[in-house]
């Protein structure tokens, strides 16, 4: 089984651009790519776990595979060329976004005997998908993507389970998900977070983020 991490590190994280700079949300994106890698390795259920990005990165474990295309043409090129070339495995396409995520949870997803794991993000967004054969199946990211990814499983007859797990659909967009990293994080990004001296904040009854 191989893994798939999309990721975008020009201008990465655009939505938190009130806290943090452009190049503070490039470090930031990056730390949290490496909690997500270090689970990908961690979990041992990778033969190979690959970047697709158009900048160069070094992460321990993990290739770079470079693309200037955006994110649903990057991995259906992806998909497509595992096809072209008769490679047959299931992949594991993980956005770089959820630093939560645990070795446990990427042991779960790939022990299912489902065709396809549609891995919800909050607002209808996708944050991990499984295909078993990524021939008979294609990506569509953007908008209710949780809902097109069940669609297409339907379509083309596939058996599909949807995940439910509170880790994997906290994907960090807006001001507010930063609250979730220094609440349930242990990794990089949590350490990334505190460094910049963002601390936790009561928020009219809710927890939210400050500065000092
Ligand atoms: N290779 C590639 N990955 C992308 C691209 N756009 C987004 N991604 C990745 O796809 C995942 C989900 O993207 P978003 O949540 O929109 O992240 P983002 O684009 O950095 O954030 P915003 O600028 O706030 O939209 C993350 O792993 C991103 O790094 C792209 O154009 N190419
Ligand atoms: C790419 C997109 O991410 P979001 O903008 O929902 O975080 C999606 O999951 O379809």
């Amino acid at each position: 089984m191989r893994a798939i991490i999309p990721f975008k590190k020009c201008n990465a994280k655009s939505r938190l651009g009130a806290l943090l700079s452009e190049k503070e949300r490039e470090g930031f994106a990056m730390a949290m790519l490496s909690d997500v890698a270090e689970a990908l390795i961690s979990s041992g259920c990778f033969g190979a776990i690959d970047i697709l990005s158009s900048s160069i990165i070094e992460i321990r474990g993990t290739n770079i595979v470079l693309t200037e295309k955006g994110l649903n043409e990057a991995l259906n090129e992806y998909l497509h060329k595992m096809s072209y070339h008769s490679i047959h495995e299931p992949v594991l396409i993980i956005m770089a976004d959820i630093p939560l995520v645990s070795i446990k949870n990427i042991k779960n997803i790939a022990s299912s005997s489902a065709d396809i794991v549609i891995v919800p993000g909050r607002m209808g967004g996708t944050n991990a998908l499984f295909i078993r054969d990524p021939s008979v199946f294609h990506v569509d990211y953007y908008g209710a993507s949780f809902l097109k990814h069940r669609e297409i499983a339907s379509t083309n007859k596939l058996k599909h389970e949807v995940f439910d797990s509170f880790n994997l659909s906290t994907d960090i967009d807006e001001t507010a998900d930063l609250a979730e990293v220094l609440l349930h994080g242990t990794g990089y990004a949590a350490r990334y977070l505190r460094e910049l001296g963002f601390i936790l904040a009561e928020n009219g009854g809710r927890v939210g983020v400050k500065r000092i």
